[in-house]
């Protein structure tokens, strides 16, 4: 059975005369990963950024199903940012293409943040991020800085910190587009598997057919808006 986390209805932004979103509704359902795709200006960074309440909408509701037949939805767009931001702390997880890892701290200390942030004591933190770091093949590399990380290495440190408050979403913006394909398909392999294990639900912008093919669903965007029929 399908069960929605994030829907989306009629999301419209423009910034001045420029329309980023003309109109797109989806569901996004847990345990399911979702390729956002679309030629350059199309508007996949805009959608992912309302979808995860980073932006809201000019029009349109974006509301998060908080558990099964819980609770009417939120609308994230409705939230004051003081909300919204405890929102993406405690429910979303995040991966871009770079710049999320701070380079000044260790692979640990990046990926235990969010749980600090969330109040967690430090050892109890460093301890959990320690777990994911080993389980993602990064045993022995906890107390190494960002820049002491391959390409590769280093998203795997960003998908460990994604998932180490295990999120209900993880959105993903180009997560493997600095990388060469092989490692692409290792990182993408791990945040799809990361995600899916939990019966987390994954939303990836990507411009790689080969990682759109690895997810179970294809949103294609042309000019801020949906191609084909319903999408939802
Ligand atoms: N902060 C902003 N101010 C002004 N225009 C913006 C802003 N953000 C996006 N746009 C415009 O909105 C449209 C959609 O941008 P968006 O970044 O969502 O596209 P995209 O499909 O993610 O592009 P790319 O693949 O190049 O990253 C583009 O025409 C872009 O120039």
């Amino acid at each position: 059975m399908k069960t929605p986390v994030i829907t989306a209805r009629l999301l419209n932004k423009s910034y001045g005369s420029t329309v980023a979103l003309g109109g797109v509704s989806l569901a996004i359902n847990r345990g399911e990963a979702i390729a956002i795709m679309g030629t350059s200006g199309s508007g996949k960074t805009t959608l992912l950024h309302c979808l995860a309440g980073l932006i809201v909408p000019d029009h349109g509701d974006v509301a998060f199903h908080d558990s099964v037949g819980g609770a009417d939805p939120a609308l994230i767009n409705r939230m004051s940012d003081a909300q919204r931001s405890a929102l993406r702390r405690d429910r979303f997880g995040f991966v871009f293409q770079q710049g999320l890892l701070l380079p000044e701290l260790t692979a640990v200390e990046n990926t235990a943040l969010p749980l600090m942030v969330a109040g967690l004591p430090r050892r109890a933190a460093e301890e959990r991020a320690a777990q994911w770091l080993q389980a993602l093949g990064l045993a022995g590399m906890e107390t190494r800085r960002i820049g002491q990380l391959s390409g590769g290495q280093a998203q795997r440190v960003a998908i460990a910190r994604a998932q180490v408050t295990a999120p209900d979403i993880v959105f993903a913006d180009e997560p493997t587009g600095a990388l060469d394909s092989r490692t692409s398909e290792e990182v993408l392999t791990i945040l799809r598997d990361t995600t899916l294990n939990r019966n987390g639900a994954l939303v990836i912008v990507t411009h790689d057919e080969a990682v759109a093919q690895r997810c179970h669903r294809v949103l294609r965007l042309r000019d801020g808006v949906l191609e084909g029929a319903l999408a939802a």
